[in-house]
């Protein structure tokens, strides 16, 4: 598409940047003994939440050692142990890290130390401390965190959901199926009418669990998502509620084939390529759905995906929308949720949005692919600072065998920055899956996040970026056709903004997004009201220049779109016309700003300011940077 002599490489060739190989991070007190935990024991008694106190926990752990290293002995995955592929290198910026010898900073003095025994296998995921803290009120330091059987009456809490209480006369209760830290989940069958006999799953959460305002509303907010979500093959079907005194009852589709967590373990932690792909495409696919409907999982991890059957390709349902929360597109979550070692680094900074749960599919990519878990430590502020700082290892076995668009992949999900990672659907437009069977790139939420910047930017940005836009490969122009063509084109190849509407209508469920987003997002678009957009002008539309800058070939991508630019866009331009066009606030000092932006010599735009500009700039965002 583009005029520049070299035309970019296909960016199956891994682009992210090497980890920094400048020293090597060992995590204090990491001994690689084995904290595995048994999830379908009852957990009460081991869940310990110090007072409140979301920070440090290092402690908490090595209590547990021996316990743990016990029931590790005694786990039939024991020799399935991977040589860990997770030593940390942390950049020359990171803080220094604490040394286990000699407590002291050693950030620059251990070059590639590697860890001499392998890392444990994923096991079943416990809560953040700060997130069961909030939930279960304060309690002191290493004490049970749930007062046990403690009175539903008398706390001043108001546990009454509005659901129906007739639970038992229509369902004949069964066995337990599973068991998280909220709730139990058992099979039930229905005592009578045309369904008798039939099999349903039953979550099952003691209202005596329900100690705090937020673990109340936790409660409301699973039932009321689940009962938005409906609809989507790779998604739990829900059928009911109920409630009694005692308890919150969850009906849904009874899944059969267990976690995803058993069948990794099971498989000894490794998948082939392709069978990664099957898993991954199904929850890129139920994910990339519930961002559409602006809801965000905030707990994807293999414990919350059940297959539907113990059949080897029996179909995969995501399940627990426990932590689950509605978010809009323009708005940032600020509470920190999940479970550590699949949290995104920006949910530990507290301004998050649905990228989060991307991170978590990267990690979860990152456990099939090679057995092993990206980001590990033995505790909690452990896993938290790899997460932060370390680049996850690419170079020990198996990593060197796999594809290179298996690797470029997992690390454009795991990418830190939040806009530089790919979306669900992008992910599934990604080289290594798009060719798959069964993959249908879905519409994307962020198309639509792209457009309403993109209709709000002036006459210059869009020139830019639609320079931009003639410099990309096919790979990447891939995933614009197809969600242009899930908007619907007419004949002409144009969109309208009735198209747009309609697509959004049609695919994001009504329920759902009446609580998000739609309303407001169709009132940024009006601007198309009176023309179509065909799609040149979409690709400028809803390309994403973070992502972009994001590939080795950025500098590339950047140098061939400023010669188009100049040919077709750049224009003599004095800083104050700049500054009204870019609608700085008068509280900006433009002259200092915006110096650079103009090329002395003829009064146009420079190299630095067309980059600029294809970011887009505000007055709180140039203010930042002064
Ligand atoms: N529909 C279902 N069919 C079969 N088993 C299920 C179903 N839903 C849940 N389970 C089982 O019950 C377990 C607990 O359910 P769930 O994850 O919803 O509980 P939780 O207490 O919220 O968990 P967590 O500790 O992860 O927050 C699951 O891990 C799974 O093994
Ligand atoms: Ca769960
Ligand atoms: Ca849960």
């Amino acid at each position: 598409m583009g005029i520049c002599t070299s035309k970019p490489s296909s960016p199956s060739s891994p682009n992210l940047s090497p980890p920094n190989p400048i020293s090597a991070k060992s995590d204090d007190n990491v001994n690689n003994t084995v904290p595995v935990k048994d999830s379908r024991k009852p957990q009460s008694s081991n869940v310990n939440v110090s007072g409140g106190n979301s920070g440090d926990a290092d402690d908490e752990d090595s209590k547990d050692l021996s316990k743990d290293l016990e029931n590790v002995k005694k786990s039939p995955f024991f020799p399935f142990y991977s040589p860990s592929p997770a030593h940390y290198f942390f950049s020359k910026k990171s803080s220094p890290a604490r040394s286990p010898a000699t407590g002291n900073a050693s950030a620059n003095s251990t070059p590639k130390r590697f860890f001499k025994r392998p890392f444990p296998p994923p096991s079943p995921a416990k809560h953040i401390r700060a997130v069961l803290a909030r939930r279960h009120g304060t309690v002191k330091p290493n004490e049970v965190a749930i007062p046990e059987g403690s009175a539903v009456e008398g706390t001043g809490l108001d546990k009454n959901f509005g659901f129906p209480k007739n639970f038992g006369s229509k369902y004949e209760l069964g066995e337990e199926v599973g068991r998280g830290h909220f709730g139990y989940t058992c099979k039930a069958s229905f005592k009578k009418g045309e369904l008798k006999g039939q099999e349903v799953a039953v979550k099952i959460i003691p209202k005596a669990k329900m100690t705090t305002a937020i673990a109340i509303e936790d409660v409301r907010r699973e039932v009321k998502i689940l009962r938005a979500l409906t609809g989507h093959n790779n998604l739990v079907q829900f059928y009911d509620a109920y409630e009694d005194h005692d308890n919150v009852y969850i009906i849904m589709e009874l899944c059969e084939g267990g976690e995803l967590l058993d069948r990794i373990l099971s498989r000894g932690g490794k998948y082939t390529e392709i069978d990664a792909k099957a898993v991954l495409i199904q929850i890129l696919n139920v994910v990339a759905f519930f961002h559409l409907q602006g809801v965000v999982h905030r707990d994807l991890k293999p414990e919350n995906f059940l297959f539907m059957s113990k059949d080897e390709n029996s179909h995969l349902k995501a399940i627990d929308f426990g932590l689950s929360d509605f978010v809009k597109p323009d708005e940032r979550l600020n509470d920190i949720v999940g479970s550590a070692y699949y949290v995104a680094p920006e949910v530990l900074h507290r301004s998050y949005s649905t990228e989060a749960d991307v991170w978590s599919i990267g990690v979860i990519a990152y456990i099939l692919l090679c057995g092993s878990r990206p980001f590990w430590a033995r505790t909690e502020s452990g896993i938290f600072r790899a997460v932060l700082k370390a680049d996850p290892s690419f170079e020990e076995a198996p990593w060197p065998s796999l594809s290179s668009e298996a690797k470029d992949f997992v690390k454009r999900l795991l990418n830190k920055d939040p806009r530089k990672r790919l979306t669900a659907g992008q992910a599934l437009s990604h080289p290594w899956i798009k060719n798959s069977n069964d993959v249908k790139v879905p519409l994307d939420i962020l198309i639509f996040k792209l457009m309403k910047a993109y209709m709000r930017s002036s006459a210059l940005r869009k020139a830019a970026l639609r320079a931009l836009s003639k410099t990309l490969t096919v790979d990447e122009l891939f995933y614009l056709k197809e969600q242009f063509s899930l908007l619907e084109p007419n004949k002409n190849g144009t969109i309208s903004l009735e198209n747009i509407k309609a697509a959004l209508m049609k695919h994001a469920t009504a329920d759902a997004t009446k609580d998000s987003h739609i309303p407001d997002f169709f009132a940024s678009l009006n601007a198309l009201q009176h023309r179509r957009m065909g799609f040149e002008e979409f690709c400028a539309a809803a390309l994403s220049v973070h992502q972009l800058e994001a590939l080795d070939r950025w500098e590339h991508h950047a140098r061939c779109a400023y010669e188009l630019f100049e040919k077709d866009g750049n224009r003599a331009i004095v800083i104050e016309e700049l500054a009204s066009e870019l609608s700085l606030s008068p509280s900006v000092p433009v002259h200092a700003v915006l110096h650079d932006w103009i090329r002395h010599t003829d009064g146009k735009l420079s190299f630095l300011g067309f980059v600029k500009l294809l970011h887009g700039v505000s007055s709180r965002n140039l203010a930042k940077t002064q």
